[in-house]
């Protein structure tokens, strides 16, 4: 066998990493060149999925990362350290590095990309988004003629499951959830997905290769789906509308972008209304190609080993094409890295601020039921620049009578400054879910 691997973790993609790779039979003949040489874990005596040879599993992470004989390391252990740790470690000890971990790559990309630049490997990210979609590759290669307009994604399975569920069946929220944990969906915490701090990452990645620039992750707009209510779900099926976390970003001008994550309500029509459970898909809009859908299973074991293995698969192609000499004087650096594979930014992004922002949006009112309440609220729109697409009001809650709202394109600031109005009005007895639509 030709190249070996360290892996660090043995959870849910580790495992389905181990079980891909140890079956190589109608895949391709180049798997067969790899060794899986090491696993890393915390709990040695924790009961696994799959079997390893004597001797390959340690809790020592650092002797992988350092080991002279290993060429590839997997990081599949998540978390911020000492993934970063370990991964920088790594790519000092000349190892290429391949990595499912978003939260990481959003943070501390820059440095990574640097550090291995600087030594001559590749640091490859394909199961950091989308799963087993591949997204990033076809991003950095084959879609990148194009100028990108605008990235919109269903980019986490978790809550596009718990959604879909509770749209369909009208199961609660937290049983859903617990069922996206046992299938291995969720993150270690699922805050991270509910909150769409998950989406968040993974939008700043698609925004860097898309717009060929650094994200600043704690500059990305996020909200999460715990707020969605039932009431919302059938109202947005009544107006033609599914609710979806979308991450989106886009050109907002020639020097900046906007990039956010939050629910937002889909026309029924649009091709991202239609993604279900756990599957994931990116819509890319660009110039020439025009609208492109990338659509798959966004998250678990079987799915996310496919996009680790093809990224380990890539890398013993680069270096099983190296020629004799440079695999004489460094057995793994590579002299001159391929810029279609390679990770690097051209740039830092500008992002522009929320409140310039342009969309339209849902809004639930619950009113006294006054004569005149809906004149009230369309005075206050009409007054900050605030047209309305369609106004309804169809039921009553507790005596109050609800109107739902949905706006034509506003800015974000003209929105919220009608909003502020509008709680200042006698009639309003609060304002229950406001939402983007797409
Ligand atoms: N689950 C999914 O569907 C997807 C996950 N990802 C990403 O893949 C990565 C792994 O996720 P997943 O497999 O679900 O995570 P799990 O929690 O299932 O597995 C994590 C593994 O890493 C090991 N580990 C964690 N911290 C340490 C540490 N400090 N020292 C040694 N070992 C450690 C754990 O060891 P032990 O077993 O001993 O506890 C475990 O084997 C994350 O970055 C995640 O975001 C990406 C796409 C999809
Ligand atoms: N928790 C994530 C796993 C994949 O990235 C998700 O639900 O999408
Ligand atoms: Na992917």
């Amino acid at each position: 066998m030709g190249f070996k691997l360290g892996i660090l973790g043995l959870g849910t993609v580790g495992c389905g990493t181990v079980q891909l790779l140890s079956n190589c039979d109608g895949r391709h003949p180049l798997l067969e060149e790899i060794e899986i040489y090491r696993v890393g874990v915390q709990n040695p005596d924790k009961p696994r999925e799959v079997e390893l040879a004597k001797g390959v599993l340690t809790t020592d992470l650092e002797a992988i990362v350092t080991d002279p004989e290993i060429d590839i390391v997997v990081e599949v252990m998540g978390g911020l350290e000492p993934a970063r740790e370990l991964m920088l470690k790594a790519i000092r000890n000349g190892k290429h590095v391949v990595t499912a971990n978003k939260a990481a790559i959003s943070r501390f990309g820059d440095e990574l990309y640097t550090a291995a630049n600087q030594a001559g490997v590749y640091v490859m990210l394909e199961a950091s988004v989308g799963g087993g979609i591949p997204v990033i590759q076809p991003l950095k290669q084959s879609l990148s003629v194009n100028q990108i307009q605008a990235v919109t994604g269903i980019i986490n399975g978790t809550t596009n499951y718990i959604l879909t569920r509770m749209q369909d069946e009208g199961s609660s929220f937290d049983d859903v959830l617990a069922d996206a944990q046992k299938l291995g969906y969720a993150e270690a915490d699922p805050t991270a997905d509910v909150e769409g701090l998950d989406a968040a990452d993974k939008i700043a990645i698609l925004a860097s290769i898309a717009f060929d620039g650094g994200i600043n992750r704690e500059d990305v707009y996020c909200e999460g789906i715990r707020q969605i209510s039932k009431t919302d779900i059938e109202y947005a099926q009544k107006l033609g509308f599914v609710i979806k976390l979308l991450g989106i970003a886009k050109k907002v001008n020639q020097s900046s972008l906007s990039v956010r994550v939050h629910p937002t309500l889909v026309p029924s029509g649009h091709p991202l209304a239609s993604i279900n459970g756990v599957n994931n898909a990116i819509f890319v809009e660009g110039e020439p190609i025009g609208e492109v859908m990338f659509f798959g299973p966004g998250a678990g074991a079987g799915a996310t080993a496919s996009a680790v293995s093809s990224d380990i698969l890539n890398l013993v192609s680069q270096l099983i094409s190296l020629p004799e000499s440079s695999s004489k004087d460094s057995k793994y650096k590579i002299p001159n890295l391929n810029p279609l594979l390679a990770s690097f930014h051209q740039k830092d992004c500008q992002l522009a601020p929320p409140e310039e922002l342009v969309t339209r949006f849902y809004g639930r009112f619950l009113t006294k039921d006054q004569p005149g309440v809906i004149g009230k609220l369309g005075t206050c729109f009409g007054k900050c620049g605030v047209s309305l697409e369609s106004v309804v009001q169809t039921g009553f809650q507790d005596k109050l009578a609800e109107i739902v709202v949905v706006t034509h394109d506003v800015t974000e600031g003209s929105f919220h400054k009608a909003l502020d109005e509008i709680r200042n009005l006698e009639a309003i007895d609060s304002i229950p879910s406001l939402l983007r639509v797409l």
